[in-house]
């Protein structure tokens, strides 16, 4: 049976890398490129796919911050820029996780970079070649976001003027046959983005199958909760994290956002490492509970045999 998988397109975009390794790319999976990353939301929820892939952080300059608040105003407000309480939470939840190494090209019509103007790619890349941005490229030229990186290339395709270029990837640089005028621009080369794998079922098809077996230990699992603390306490967040030392539960990381309505009041990303449930999540973190006012189990998913490089 074809699975149908929504990604942020089109093709070429380093997201669809990651639906190319967590799902393959033979005839058994449809995949339907979107134009941005609410759109994979909307579909999934709309049931019109089986599972959505999104970019949720750079090892460079970390937060996708469009997908954190996409998960804030689905799971926390579910309505986006409702100051109230979320309504009905959607039904799907993180299923899996992918990791891409990112290496970005340089791609244009132009003979030399000097009679490049604009450079187009997503803004999430600015921050991942500052060092090309600063040196390499001329001080008049500007630079435009858009959608994704192939969709930068797209639109450096259809340019006439051959005065455009985009940061894009090497997929794209073969889809949109366009000449790379500079490889791997990327400040760190170990340059990598994690991405969900988000879906009403768990991954009963395993495409991606891990070099080796380590054995289902527990750090082979991550958990990711969101929660917004319920009152302006000073004390109320280290009371909140306190009880995830209490339950001897290991938090890897901790990221916030904006909480829409009040200034200064934050949605809270945590993740944990291990299987677990949403009544074991609830029931040990019940003393977060009293100091929280919205919490949510976003999934609780195997971890990528690639998170370990
Ligand atoms: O634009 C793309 O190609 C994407 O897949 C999006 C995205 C991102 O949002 O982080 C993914 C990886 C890179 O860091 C740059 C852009």
């Amino acid at each position: 049976m074809t699975m149908k998988v929504a990604f942020l397109g089109p093709e070429g975009t380093y997201t669809h890398q990651a639906v190319n390794q967590q799902f393959g790319s033979g005839n058994d999976v449809e995949i339907l490129a979107q134009k941005s990353i609410s759109d994979c939301f909307e579909i999934l929820n709309d049931e019109k796919v089986d599972y959505a892939v999104v970019p949720l952080e750079n090892s460079t300059n970390g937060q996708v911050v469009y997908t954190y608040d996409l998960l804030r105003d689905w799971f926390l407000l579910h309505d986006s820029g409702s100051k109230g309480e979320a309504t009905d939470k959607p039904e799907f939840r993180v299923v899996a996780e992918q990791f891409v190494s990112i290496q970005h090209n340089f791609l244009t019509k132009a003979e030399k970079i000097e009679d490049v103007d604009v450079i187009y790619s997503h803004p999430q890349v600015w921050g991942q070649v500052k060092n090309f941005l600063k040196n390499k490229v001329p001080k008049d030229a500007s630079t435009v976001d858009t959608g994704s990186t192939a969709k930068a290339a797209e639109k450096v395709y259809n340019d006439e003027t051959k005065s455009s270029a985009c940061i894009s990837s090497f997929m794209s640089a073969q889809l949109y046959e366009l000449p790379i005028l500079y490889k791997n621009i990327e400040d760190n080369s170990k340059n990598t983005t994690r991405f969900l794998v988000l879906g009403h079922k768990g991954i009963s098809y395993k495409h991606d199958k891990p070099q080796g077996d380590r054995g289902n230990q527990e750090q082979d699992y991550v958990t990711l909760v969101t929660f917004i603390l319920g009152d302006d306490d000073p004390g109320a967040l280290c009371d909140a994290l306190n009880s995830f030392k209490t339950y001897n539960i290991n938090l890897t990381s901790i990221n916030s956002r904006p909480y829409p309505g009040r200034n200064w009041r934050y949605a809270f990303f945590i993740e944990l490492i291990g299987k677990k449930d949403d009544e074991y999540v609830f029931k040990s973190l019940s003393d977060l509970e009293k100091s929280v006012s919205s919490m949510m189990v976003l999934g609780s998913f195997e971890r990528c045999w690639r998170y370990w490089g």
